[in-house]
């Protein structure tokens, strides 16, 4: 194929230059020497059409063998000498050819050349073009392998797979006919073009990060804008001045405002519909009014916070908050819409579920909960459990403090789930990860006879049963799962199933499980033994009618909300297109870190992910770096949780302490550690310069 033609680039331009490029993600050197490494390709994300990609493997280097003539001339006698280790030459006509007496060097010489051949890695020249740029990078195979893995990490629902780039043993095996032959290069591209065809991949940071300026070789060109003909401009880079880019800023303009999902406390959850790329979302709209004059700003901003956490893992069956902005009058999430509805709506319609759809939910919740643990968040509420078209289940709307509360009864004044609170959360003592298991208990017991074990019409009267009343149980419940309740259902913490040395392991391995792969939950093989019906995009009928037939209109607010407490959510806006790679790197150093930050802060049941969220809440805030009093002050006013023995105010202090372990270069051995962080410095400056 005739790439020149098809993308009217100039591709006799591009050298043929066989010279490995650097390791992707590891800034070396060059990286530091200014601006060039790090800049984006900022192409049009919703002009696909325009959008020009090709991926072309530069002619790979000759081997490095001594040259011919520099070989020194050896006389014939020479060669009759036995054991002679040294190569040496025979004339043959005009030719000479290097002769080897020892078999071993002759063979470790001929591997060597091998070794060096195969060793010579293929080199990639990616070229993406829009209306506006062109850029030229230089990968290696293993950089797309990263990059995939790097995606499978963030985006293990949906992601092309990276193909398998050894064809080789195919083509023994398929009929010649059906075997068509793609070079890797074409194989590459087309793994690319689905990639950045895909709205949730081509904004991604990963993809930036891929597509960005590594070294010298990779360029961007700007075109003339005057002419749309596709004209470079052959400044490099380098010589270019480079505006700082400003992102968009959302707003709640981006979305069309489609129905009225559901209502909590907090506010109306709306599905809507993003205009740029047409996608459903539910958009969580949140009375700035409200929260100021019902004193929730700290709520809001945890949910928010964590919320932003659990995004960064993409795990499954945790909801994904793709950005958080406001406006004067309110708060905005945006979170993946799931068309199934919730568990409450579907126990009110079936009244209890059968055991198959319990023992399918609870081992998804169950890792759920164990994400939630490992992130160190705990305040799980368990009746915000949404389906999704595939009947699996994610965990939303974790997070509203307000459960961890010292002065619980006034919370509970405010808003309550009353009926999953764990015993010591009712008798107002520290608590720890223990809670959600209770809940997890409370739950399951719901799930299987349609009502929650110690239920009562009266609040007060529901506690008391909580704390006091016999655990009960139908005549006919198998045995296993009455074991598994009375394990989850224990009033004293430190007896409670999953509380013990080896945490949600204990759970996992009741004979309640016996039959769950836990790998295959994990990666959703298991089938969903309910699949919400769902005939097409809009079809609401999972949702309550009570909701859906509300207004999805924004409503005004019936006074404003003072000025200065419009301060109270600075840096609420969260993007995950944003996260740079200093959180890439940071959390795969987290990984490797992860024994010792357990020393660091006693804490083994939390990873060192969880500085991710508090890294964004520090660095989407504008005036972060001055505000340092500001989140102290936060944090003084967040409850405690007892980890172990010890005493902490909640998930952000252990951030902040982690963060600034993480942040201590010396601890994580990582080459590219000082160079990224200051490249997101100066990335974190642009985001959102007026929220
Ligand atoms: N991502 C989503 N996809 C589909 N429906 C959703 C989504 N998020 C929320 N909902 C629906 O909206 C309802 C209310 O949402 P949510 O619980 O987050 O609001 P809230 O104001 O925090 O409520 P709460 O009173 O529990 O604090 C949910 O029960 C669910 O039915």
């Amino acid at each position: 194929m005739n790439r020149s033609s098809k993308f009217g680039t100039p591709w006799s331009t591009v050298k043929s230059v066989a010279r490995p490029t650097r390791r992707l993600f590891q800034n070396s050197g060059a990286s530091r020497r200014g601006n060039l490494v790090g800049l984006n390709f900022l192409f049009t994300l919703t002009d696909q059409e325009n959008l020009r990609i090709a991926v072309e493997e530069l002619a790979k280097q000759p081997t490095q063998l001594p040259q011919i003539d520099q070989v020194p001339d050896v006389s014939p006698n020479d060669l009759s000498q036995h054991g002679n280790n040294n190569s040496s030459l025979r004339k043959k006509g005009n030719k000479k050819f290097l002769i080897s007496f020892n078999n071993n060097s002759n063979k470790t010489s001929s591997n060597n050349q091998k070794k060096q051949k195969s060793s010579t890695p293929s080199v990639f020249i990616i070229t993406i073009e829009d209306r506006s740029q062109l850029l030229s990078i230089r990968r290696q195979i293993s950089d797309f392998i990263e990059f995939d893995q790097q995606l499978r990490h963030e985006f293990p629902k949906s992601r092309p797979t990276l193909p398998s780039l050894d064809d080789r043993r195919k083509s023994f095996l398929l009929p010649r006919h059906l075997f068509t032959r793609k070079s890797t290069a074409e194989k590459l591209e087309s793994y690319l073009r689905k990639v950045l065809s895909d709205s949730h991949l081509k904004s991604s940071a990963v993809l930036r990060d891929f597509l960005s300026v590594k070294s010298e070789k990779d360029t961007i060109r700007w075109k003339k804008t005057s002419n749309s003909n596709s004209i470079i401009d052959n400044r490099s880079v380098t010589n270019v001045v480079l505006k700082p880019h400003k992102p968009h800023k959302p707003s709640i303009d981006d979305y069309d405002l489609i129905k009225v999902l559901g209502r909590g406390c907090m506010g109306k959850v709306i599905l809507s519909r993003e205009k740029s790329t047409n996608r459903l979302y539910a958009v969580k709209v949140i009375s700035k009014e409200w929260v100021v004059f019902r004193q929730e700003v700290d709520h809001t901003r945890t949910e928010r916070d964590i919320l932003a956490i659990a995004s960064r893992t993409s795990h499954p069956f945790l909801i994904r908050l793709r950005e958080s902005f406001h406006d004067s009058n309110q708060l905005f999430l945006v979170l993946d819409y799931y068309p199934g509805g919730d568990i409450a709506t579907q126990l009110a319609k079936w009244h209890r579920f059968d055991d198959a759809r319990c023992l399918f939910y609870a081992a998804e919740i169950v890792l759920g909960i164990e994400e939630l643990h490992r992130l160190g968040i705990v305040d799980l509420k368990p009746e915000n459990i949404l389906i999704g078209r595939d009947g699996h289940i994610v965990l939303t709307d974790f997070g509203l403090s307000k459960q961890f509360n010292h002065s619980w009864q006034k919370t509970n004044t405010f808003c309550g789930t009353a009926e999953y609170l764990a015993p010591e959360i009712i008798r107002a003592e520290y608590y720890t990860f223990a809670v959600d298991w209770w809940s997890l208990g409370t739950l399951i017991y719901e799930m299987m006879f349609g009502i929650t074990p110690f239920w009562a019409d009266d609040q007060n009267r529901m506690y008391q049963r909580v704390l006091e009343d016999e655990l009960e149980f139908p005549e006919d419940i198998m045995y296993d799962a009455i074991s598994l309740l009375r394990g989850l259902l224990q009033r004293d913490p430190s007896q409670r199933l999953g509380c013990g040395p080896t945490g949600s392991l204990e759970i996992k391995s009741h004979p309640y499980f016996d039959y769950v792969d836990w790998d295959d939950v994990l990666n959703k093989r298991i089938c969903a033994p309910y699949i919400p019906t769902i005939e097409h995009e809009m079809d609401l009928r999972n949702f309550d009618d009570v909701f859906v037939t509300m207004s999805p209109k924004l409503s005004l607010p019936k006074r404003d909300v003072p000025v200065e407490m419009q301060q109270c959510f600075t840096g609420y806006s969260f993007s995950e297109n944003y996260m740079d790679s200093r959180s890439v790197n940071t959390l795969r150093a987290s990984r490797s870190v992860n024994r010792s930050l357990a020393d660091v802060t006693s804490l083994h049941r939390t990873n060192s992910s969880a500085t991710l969220g508090c890294e964004r809440y520090d660095r989407t805030d504008q005036d972060w770096n001055n505000s340092s009093y500001d989140l102290d002050q936060y944090i003084s006013k967040c409850p405690t949780i007892m980890v172990g023995d010890t005493k902490y105010r909640n998930h952000l202090y252990l951030n902040k302490r982690i963060s600034q372990f993480l942040l201590d270069d010396s601890h994580l051995n990582l080459a590219d550690n000082s160079s990224s962080s200051s490249s997101t410095v100066e990335r974190q400056t642009d985001v959102y310069p007026n929220s």
